[in-house]
């Protein structure tokens, strides 16, 4: 069904096929999971009659089933048994939509298949109007992510987190979320004092102390789909600028979480959260977009930045995460969740957004 609206697509848009390595994308158009194929070549290729072939190393056969296949086997050439695929599929030349995140050695030996004369262009721009309207089902699957993050805040609160190392948090974090879920979106962030002056920071041995606000971010698996939170929690009482820093950030993703409606632009939603925190006087300390799509990527489209020109429809997916960070002091972070259902916004992540202090 959906290899058929994509089909659909490529003839509207002009595209005479599409090459797809192992990913989201493969997995959103055939449910095939074939995230670990490595060095070994692996790709679908589709054409715009709706045929389509899936080219995979043989140690997968017995996982691939009633789908369209041809295997090859360890020490053969993949790519003599690629250029016979595309030519049963006449795809010879013409505007092909190759994956974003191919391995540039696939990629380079596909350009030097010969005989060809291919114009690549990203499947990103085709696909993205797919998989950017997730349907009930989908958002069935984010919203069951989304709880199980919540649960992990709870329990979270419950530990004794003076002294901890933040890698040790972080593990902690993950072991729940792989317990509750089918794995983590990505490692969990943990950036506690000074450290969370960087909306990236990598967990690591610095330990908790009293005063510290400590950035959470994490994220849980369903089915595929994503969700990632994040919450700023103090450990003893912090510096009043950071209280001050805390509410702003709060107030900034609220107004940004209540500016959410179909019709919308997403840099209107950027904005709604953006004006609030330079009119505290921290705008050049709020580094990022305030928040990006999420579905069976972690990050994926609709990004909601300075430059989002993707009108919000329903079914769309993003998070909303405005954040301040002051290099030597710290930071604050504040994201949910957020479907677009009945032409508004509704968080699906829902832990306590106050300020806590443990
Ligand atoms: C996939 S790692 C980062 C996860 C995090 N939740 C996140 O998406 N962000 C943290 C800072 C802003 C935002 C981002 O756009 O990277």
């Amino acid at each position: 069904m959906r290899l058929e609206k994509f089909v659909s697509l490529l003839n509207e848009r002009g595209f005479g096929g599409a090459i797809i390595s192992p990913g989201t994308n493969l997995y959103y158009l055939t449910g095939l999971h074939l995230h670990e194929t490595g060095e070994r070549l692996t790709v679908l290729a589709v054409n715009a009659d709706g045929e389509y072939q899936l080219l995979a190393p043989s140690l997968y056969e017995n996982v691939v089933r009633n789908f369209p296949a041809t295997f090859w086997r360890d020490g053969e050439n993949p790519y003599h048994k690629l250029a016979w695929i595309l030519g049963e599929l006449e795809l010879s030349s013409g505007r092909i939509l190759i994956e974003n995140t191919m391995r540039a050695d696939w990629l380079i030996n596909i350009i030097r298949l010969g005989n060809r004369n291919f114009e690549f262009y990203p499947l990103s721009s085709v696909i993205r109007e797919l998989r950017m309207r997730k349907d009930e089902e989908e958002i069935e699957m984010m919203k069951h992510a989304a709880k199980v993050v919540d649960r992990v805040f709870e329990e979270i609160l419950s530990w004794d987190l003076l002294g901890m190392r933040e890698r040790d948090l972080a593990l902690n974090i993950e072991l729940r979320i792989r317990e509750l879920s089918d794995g983590i979106s990505f490692e969990p962030i943990v950036a506690s004092g000074e450290n969370a002056a960087n909306p990236h920071h990598a967990p690591g041995d610095r330990r908790i102390r009293e005063g510290d606000m400590v950035i959470l971010d994490y994220g849980a698996r369903w089915k595929g789909y994503c969700s990632d939170i994040t919450r700023t929690i103090a450990v003893g009482k912090p510096d009043e600028k950071l209280i001050e820093i805390y509410n702003t950030v709060k107030e900034a993703q609220e107004t940004a979480y209540r500016a959410v409606k179909v019709g919308k632009k997403a840099k209107e939603i950027d904005a709604a959260a953006r004006e609030i925190i330079a009119k505290a006087g921290y705008g050049d300390y709020f580094t990022h977009r305030t928040g990006h799509g999420l579905g069976l990527d972690v990050h994926e489209e609709p990004f909601i930045g300075p430059d989002g020109e993707v009108v919000l429809e329903e079914g769309m997916t993003f998070t909303i995460e405005p954040g301040v960070y002051v290099p030597g002091l710290g930071g604050v972070r504040i994201e949910d969740d957020v479907a677009v259902v009945d032409g508004r916004g509704k968080r699906l992540t829902r832990a306590d957004r106050g300020l806590v202090v443990l």
